[in-house]
């Protein structure tokens, strides 16, 4: 561990259509004490905006049967680029995405899977904020997921009782560049202390380099009542004990927290951190379960009674969806033409996005001149693709908040390392069996008809013109097939490879939802709060405050007509179909520690 002390402190246009607004589910507190929701509730600042967040019954069912995606409908203008255009760029794309693969496994063979994780991450070039705000394909999907990640501090940082006498204290766990830190730091609370650890050291280092500069900038340009103190740390935080850093030991870290006894009586009644924050990272590790209780312990370890772990990652339900019904059509000699939430499955050599015919509906204008917001808050976000220039996808386009007013910096970093960690700690409980996930799985019955023949050898693939799912046939040791009914048992080890339009290729694990949630509760963490990010955007941007910071982020317009035809809340929304295709793939969720 690379132990870097705190630093310096500071003192102190066709009609547009609509997305049915989906009815709010009523709150479901049977399983909690009245205790328990009380001390759990949104507090009361927050409930002025929002009702409080209803704890998720036991038997609740899966979210999406509950809220079934909806079906984006595209607008009608007509198609400026041709599907042979897009075929192409596609097959350049896979082409890429392919060598890539091919990079990392020959990498992997010759040197070790941390090392493998810091040469990527030192790879990463710094392109700026400016790039990603007009030359990015994805910029809609960064301003949603920075919006969706903004959400959930706004929602669940805020402490339920009186603030702790020395201020709120958080800990971030996959901290990347530090992309969160202008979130936290406009938080209800602003954040006493900000401990950022990462298991990327070039990614630390801009962490602190971005939060120096943030510090710098505040004391010229603004007068923050109350600043935030920051430390950083390159840390493995599912392999070793965030016990090892002394800070966190300082706020308080139980060493003994997760399963049996010890939950009660290792638990502290004082200390620990308010929040625990994992974002797009926790899927790293469901590599295997020693890995994931590692994450869990120190989790559990680092928070407070009463503390909040919030966290968005990749949802299962709809990679089981996806896999059960490819799979089943294969058996049928069939493949499904699109998924619920418009992904779209792969056949080998056949270009993937669109089907065919849907040029005629898409209208994307590769000349249309990208709009800048204009912000002057720092930028942040920085894509690790190397500076190959991309084909021009069929995507985006979207415009983003008129006026140059977003105030929010753009910080969401799809950056993944090109292979998890290997599990070499020596904090984690030692694995215990548990594979008794009971997954549920989302309504796929909307899902069109199987119209193509894959081939059973390819990948088991699906996405869009901007993102790829590519679960491999052969499953990584101990050897397993890739379950028809799309419940991944035992829950650890179901490795896929996810890439983005100016992110790399990178091989995930799935969480199967129900085993996650069932394991975390063992570490004494109950479930507050989940929601795919199209219902986190359906159901929150409705909220005065979290609205218009959608506004300023550029993930609505003010009104209707702005945007490419979709429309929330009475919104314009300014994120493309493409890329909210690619959000649905994520969830959102909060715990609390009991
Ligand atoms: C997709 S990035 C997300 C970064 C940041 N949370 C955000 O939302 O922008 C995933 C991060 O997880 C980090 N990560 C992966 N495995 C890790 C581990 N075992 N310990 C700590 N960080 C890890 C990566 O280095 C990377 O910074």
């Amino acid at each position: 561990m690379a132990n870097d002390g705190p630093l310096d402190k500071p003192s102190n246009v066709t009609e547009p259509r609509k997305l049915q607004k989906r009815k709010r589910e009523a709150p479901s507190t049977s399983h909690l004490s009245a205790n328990k929701s009380a001390r759990t509730g949104t507090p009361n600042a927050y409930a002025r905006r929002t009702p409080p967040p209803a704890p998720i019954h036991d038997d609740e069912p899966d979210m999406s049967r509950r809220s079934p995606p909806k079906q984006l409908k595209r607008p009608g203008a007509g198609a400026r680029v041709t599907r042979e255009q897009r075929e192409a760029a596609d097959a350049l794309r896979r082409q890429r995405e392919e060598q890539q693969r091919q990079d990392v496994a020959t990498r992997q063979a010759q040197v070790g899977n941390s090392e493998l994780v810091a040469e990527h991450y030192n790879a990463v070039p710094e392109r700026g904020r400016e790039w990603r705000k007009t030359d990015s394909q994805i910029k809609g999907l960064r301003s949603l997921n920075n919006w969706i990640k903004s959400t959930l501090i706004q929602k669940f940082s805020r402490p339920d009782g009186p603030l702790p006498p020395n201020g709120l204290t958080v800990l971030d766990m996959a901290c990347g560049k530090g992309g969160d830190l202008g979130k936290w730091e406009k938080a209800p609370v602003v954040p006493a202390l900000y401990v950022g650890c990462d298991i990327a050291e070039v990614s630390v280092s801009q962490a602190k380099e971005r939060y120096a500069e943030g510090l710098r900038k505040s004391n010229g340009r603004y007068r923050r009542q109350q600043q935030m103190q920051a430390e950083f740390y390159v840390q493995d935080t599912f392999a070793q004990s965030l016990g090892e850093i002394p800070i966190v030991n300082q706020v308080g870290f139980n060493p003994h927290a997760g399963p049996g006894s010890r939950v009660i009586q290792g638990g502290m009644m004082t200390g620990g951190f308010d929040v625990v924050s994992m974002m797009f990272a926790l899927h790293y590790s469901f590599e295997s379960e020693t890995l994931a209780r590692g994450m869990l312990s120190n989790v559990a370890g680092a928070l407070k009674k009463g503390g909040r772990f919030i966290g968005v990652m990749p949802n299962s339900d709809v990679i089981s969806a996806m896999v059960k019904k490819l799979l089943q059509a294969e058996g049928s000699g069939r493949t499904p033409a699109a998924q619920s939430n418009g992904a779209t499955p792969r056949v080998d050599g056949a270009s993937g996005g669109k089907e065919e015919g849907e040029a005629d509906d898409d209208d994307w204008d590769p000349e249309k001149p990208s709009e800048s917001h204009g912000e002057t808050a720092e930028d942040d976000w920085d894509p690790e693709k190397p500076s190959e220039p991309l084909p021009p996808p069929a995507t985006n386009g979207a415009p983003h908040a008129p006026g140059g007013e977003a105030e929010e910096p753009d910080d969401w970093d799809p950056e993944k390392p090109s292979e998890p960690v290997p599990p070499t700690h020596t904090a984690a409980p030692p694995p215990a069996a548990n594979d008794d996930t009971t997954l549920t799985h989302p309504d796929t019955s909307t899902l069109p008809p199987a119209d193509l023949t894959t081939t059973p050898q390819a990948p088991l693939e699906w996405g869009n013109t901007i993102y790829t799912i590519r679960f491999p046939r052969t499953q990584p040791l101990p050897s397993k097939p890739l379950p028809p009914d799309g419940i991944f048992r035992p829950p650890y080890g179901w490795k896929y490879h996810y890439s983005l339009e100016e992110a790399v290729n990178a091989p995930e694990y799935v969480v199967p939802w129900e085993g996650f949630r069932a394991l975390a509760e063992d570490y004494g963490l109950e479930l507050l709060y989940r929601k795919g990010f199209r219902e986190v955007l359906e159901d929150e941007v409705g909220d005065r405050e979290l609205g218009q910071l959608a506004e300023r982020m550029g993930v609505v317009g003010r009104g209707r007509g702005e945007g490419r035809g979709l429309e929330v809340g009475g919104r314009a929304v300014l994120v493309s179909e493409v890329e909210m295709e690619a959000a649905g793939f994520y969830h959102a969720f909060c715990f609390y520690k009991v």
